[in-house]
């Protein structure tokens, strides 16, 4: 990458853009309702079931102008959900300055991973056994999102949600491929601990992006 490209990355000004798209939220609490998907590319948390491992590698995705990026996605949709790839491998504070002078909602789906930048009116934290969120985020989590892969998972769930703050709202969301075996688990699970709810990546249902 250029040394003056690379700059502007550094700082925000540029972002590794995968792809953007509107479409319906599938996910968690504001499932169901229309938004603005705006994917950063890069991610080294490395999820060995991650749907979407084209973001990795950010270097194969073009570094857009954050102002571009705003402005294109304000044409679309006063919601705007920021995901990836890790949106926060980058500071997201010019890109949430900018959509939010121009009125719209920031949303964010994160790891938690890196250092939170930003400014948001709904994170969706979905922590990762394998590089876990900073303290910092925790506090300020609006769901916490947990994916089920394995029986372990809900162990790690558990101890993820005694450090989100009290009205952070509780998830389980299967991961995809063992959907149908884990399902049942949920339910189980979800019945027996009623302060969790149940997540499906519902777009998929809905053969939408
Ligand atoms: C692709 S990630 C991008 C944002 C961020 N890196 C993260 O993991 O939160 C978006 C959401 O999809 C979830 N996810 C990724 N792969 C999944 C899969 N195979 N099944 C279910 N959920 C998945 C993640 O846990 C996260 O909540
Ligand atoms: N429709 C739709 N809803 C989503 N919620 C979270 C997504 C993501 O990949 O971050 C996602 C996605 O990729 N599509
Ligand atoms: S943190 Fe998110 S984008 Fe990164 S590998 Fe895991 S699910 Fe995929
Ligand atoms: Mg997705």
């Amino acid at each position: 990458m250029q040394e003056s490209v690379q700059k502007l990355v550094n700082i925000g000004e540029m972002l590794p853009l995968m792809e953007e798209f509107y479409t319906i939220q599938g996910e968690g609490y504001h499932k169901g309702t229309a938004a603005y998907f705006i994917r950063i590319g890069g991610c080294d948390v490395g999820c060995h079931w991650c749907d979407v491992k084209e973001s990795w590698n950010a270097d194969l995705h073009p570094p857009t102008l954050t102002e571009k990026i705003v402005d294109n996605a304000l044409k679309y949709s006063n919601v705007v959900v920021v995901t990836g790839g890790e949106p926060l491998t980058w500071d997201m504070t010019l890109l949430t300055q900018g959509l939010k002078s121009k009125g719209a909602q920031t949303h964010i789906e994160t790891s938690g991973a890196y250092p939170l930048t930003g400014d948001w009116d709904w994170i969706c934290l979905s922590p990762k056994k394998v590089k876990r969120p900073t303290k910092q985020i925790y506090g300020v989590a609006n769901e916490l999102k947990c994916i089920i892969y394995n029986k372990s998972d809900f162990a790690f769930a558990e101890e993820q949600a005694a450090k989100v703050s009290e009205d952070c709202i509780l998830y389980l969301q299967p991961e995809w491929s063992v959907r149908d075996k884990m399902i049942p688990l949920m339910v189980d699970f979800v019945m027996k601990n009623p302060k969790w709810r149940v997540s499906l990546q519902t777009h998929k249902y809905l053969n939408i992006p």
